[in-house]
C-alpha cells in the first residue's frame, strides 16, 4: 500500500511549464482500433497509465503483438477485424471501466467465448448499460447480479460467443445516460454486425471513437447527439495508424486547479487535448473568474491541442450542471477543490453518474471535503460546497482506491495547516503515473510512504 504525505505549501507557490500524460481515453482507442487494423500501427506519446496497460494486455492475450519500442512508443501488429484469437484465460481489465466496456463490444461479436474480470472496484460497476443493448442485437453475455442495483449486473462477464457463421444484427438504441463507453461499445460491435447501428444519447459525450473510426474510413455519420454506422458496402478493412496521442485534459485539470488555489502560482500544461467534448472544466474555470489562457497549437491526430496557462485569481462560486457535466465528468472531483477556494456556495447538479465510477465520487468527495474542514452537503446528484478561507484542517484521507479522489486530496493537502496523508494512493498510476514527480517539479513537497501490506 502506498500513501502520500503532502506538506503544506505555506507561503510558497507552484510554478513551471510541464507535460501531462497521454490522454487515457484516446490511448485505449488507439490500442483497440490498431489491433483491428490491417498492418503495423505506430503510437507515440504514450504514457503507460495502468488503465491503458490493461487494454494492451487484454489484446496481447488475444494474439495481438504489441511491442514497446521507446519510452513513449509502441507498435501494434493489427490482426484485422476477424483475426483475434480466443483467450485461454479470463481477460483482466484491472481498474479500467473503459477497457471492460469497449472490449465487451468487440468480444460480443466474436465466434469464440471469453470472460472479463476486474479488480474490486470494477467488479462493482454497472454493466447492464452495455450488456442490455448488445443482447438486443444478438449477443450472449452473462454477468453477476449487482449487489446494490436491482436488475443490473457486474463483472465477471461471460461472453458466450456467437458461434461460426453467426452475426450481430442491427440496432437503434437511445441511451438514457450520456456515456462514451456505452456509445463506443455499441459502435465497436457495429463494425462486425450485419445491419446498421444507430445510437443516441441525451447530451454529447466524448467523441474520440467517432473521430478515430471516421479517420480510419469506417462509414460513420454523426448528427448532434446521434451517430450511425452502416457497414453495408464497406470492405471491413482499416489501414494501420500512425499517431501521437495528445496530453490528457483530465490529468492537466489537477495542475490547472492547483495553480488557482495555491496563491501566487502560475502553471502551464503543454500539448493538452482540447476536444470540445472534454472542456467542461475549462468553462467552469472561466465562469469562476480563474486566470486562464489557452494557446492553441492546432490539431494532432484529429484532436485539437493547446498549451494551457493557469494563474491564481480570486474565484467566485458557480453552479455546475446540465450538459456541461458530461464534458467534465472526470473533472468534478477536482472542481470541488476550486469550490473550496471560491467565495460563496458552489452547487454541482446532474452528476449522478459519479456514483458509479471507481468509487461513489459524490459520497467520497463529501467525506474528503469534511476531513479538510469544508462545509458541504451531499445531494442525490451532486454536492453543495461552501467556500472557506484560511488553511484547511490537516486531513487523513482514504482514497478508496480511486485515482481522481487521491489526486484531488493531494492538491487540497497543499492548503493544509499541517501535513495531510492520502492513503492507498498507488491507484494514481491508473491515469497519471508521474503525478508526484510533476507536482514536486512545480514546487510541492510530497513524501511517498510505502507500507508493508
Ligand atoms: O470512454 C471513455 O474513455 C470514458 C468515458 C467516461 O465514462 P462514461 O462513458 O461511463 O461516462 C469517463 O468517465 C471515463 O473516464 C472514460
Ligand atoms: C472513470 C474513469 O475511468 P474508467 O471508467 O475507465 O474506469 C476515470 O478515469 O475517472
Amino acid at each position: 500500500m502506498t500513501d502520500l504525505v503532502i506538506h503544506p505549501i505555506g507561503e510558497g507557490a507552484l510554478s513551471g511549464s510541464v507535460p501531462v500524460p497521454s490522454d487515457k481515453s484516446i490511448g485505449h482507442r488507439a490500442l483497440l482500433f490498431s489491433a483491428l487494423c490491417n498492418g503495423k500501427s505506430r503510437i507515440s506519446g504514450f504514457s503507460f497509465s495502468a488503465d491503458n496497460v490493461s487494454t494492451a494486455d487484454a489484446l496481447r492475450a488475444m494474439g495481438v503483438r504489441i511491442e514497446t519500442t521507446g519510452k513513449t512508443e509502441l507498435t501494434v501488429e493489427g490482426v484485422g477485424l476477424y483475426g483475434l484469437r480466443a483467450p485461454d484465460k479470463p481477460l483482466d481489465c484491472g481498474n479500467s471501466g473503459t477497457t471492460m466496456r469497449l472490449i465487451t463490444g468487440i468480444l460480443a461479436a466474436q465466434s469464440f467465448p471469453s470472460t472479463l474480470i476486474g479488480d474490486h472496484s470494477l467488479t462493482k460497476r454497472p454493466m447492464m448499460r452495455i450488456v442490455g443493448p448488445l443482447r438486443s442485437r444478438g449477443a450472449r453475455i452473462d454477468g453477476q447480479p449487482h449487489p446494490k442495483r436491482e436488475g443490473d449486473i457486474t463483472a465477471p462477464l461471460q461472453i458466450h460467443g456467437l458461434g461460426e457463421g453467426k452475426y450481430l444484427g442491427p440496432i437503434e438504441y437511445e441511451s438514457p445516460v450520456s456515456s462514451a463507453q456505452i456509445k463506443s461499445a455499441i459502435l465497436l460491435s457495429g463494425l462486425f454486425a450485419h445491419g446498421a447501428t444507430h445510437f443516441k444519447e441525451p447530451t454529447l459525450s466524448r467523441d474520440h471513437t467517432e473521430r478515430m473510426l471516421s479517420a480510419l474510413g469506417v462509414p460513420l455519420r454523426t448528427v448532434g447527439t446521434m451517430v450511425e454506422l452502416d457497414p453495408g458496402g464497406w470492405n471491413g478493412q482499416m489501414p494501420a495508424l500512425d499517431m501521437e496521442i495528445v496530453g490528457d485534459a483530465s490529468a492537466a485539470a489537477f495542475l490547472l486547479v492547483a495553480a488557482q488555489i495555491v496563491p501566487g502560482s502560475r502553471v502551464v500544461t503543454r500539448s493538452v487535448g482540447t476536444n470540445p467534448t472534454r472542456t467542461g472544466l475549462l468553462e467552469v474555470l472561466r465562469d469562476m473568474g480563474a486566470g486562464l489562457s489557452i494557446e492553441s497549437l492546432g490539431e494532432r491526430a484529429g484532436e485539437p491541442i493547446a498549451d494551457i496557462h493557469s494563474w491564481t485569481e480570486p474565484l467566485r462560486a458557480t453552479t455546475i450542471g446540465g450538459e456541461r457535466v458530461a464534458r467534465a465528468i472526470d473533472e468534478i472531483p477536482i472542481a470541488c477543490a476550486l469550490a473550496v477556494r471560491a467565495s460563496g456556495t458552489t452547487v454541482i447538479r446532474d452528476a449522478e453518474e459519479l456514483r458509479v465510477k471507481e468509487s461513489d465520487r459524490i459520497a467520497t468527495m463529501a467525506t474528503v471535503l469534511r476531513s479538510f474542514g469544508v462545509t458541504c452537503e451531499e445531494l442525490p446528484d451532486g454536492l453543495r460546497i461552501e467556500g472557506k478561507e484560511g488553511p484547511l484542517e490537516a486531513a487523513d484521507i482514504d482514497s478508496h482506491g480511486d485515482h481522481r479522489i487521491a489526486m484531488t486530496s493531494a492538491i487540497l493537502g497543499l492548503l493544509g495547516r499541517a501535513p495531510t496523508r492520502v492513503r492507498d494512493a498507488g491507484c494514481i498510476t491508473t491515469s497519471f503515473p508521474k503525478f508526484v514527480a510533476t507536482l514536486r517539479g512545480l514546487g510541492a513537497t510530497i513524501d511517498v510512504v510505502d507500507e508493508a501490506p
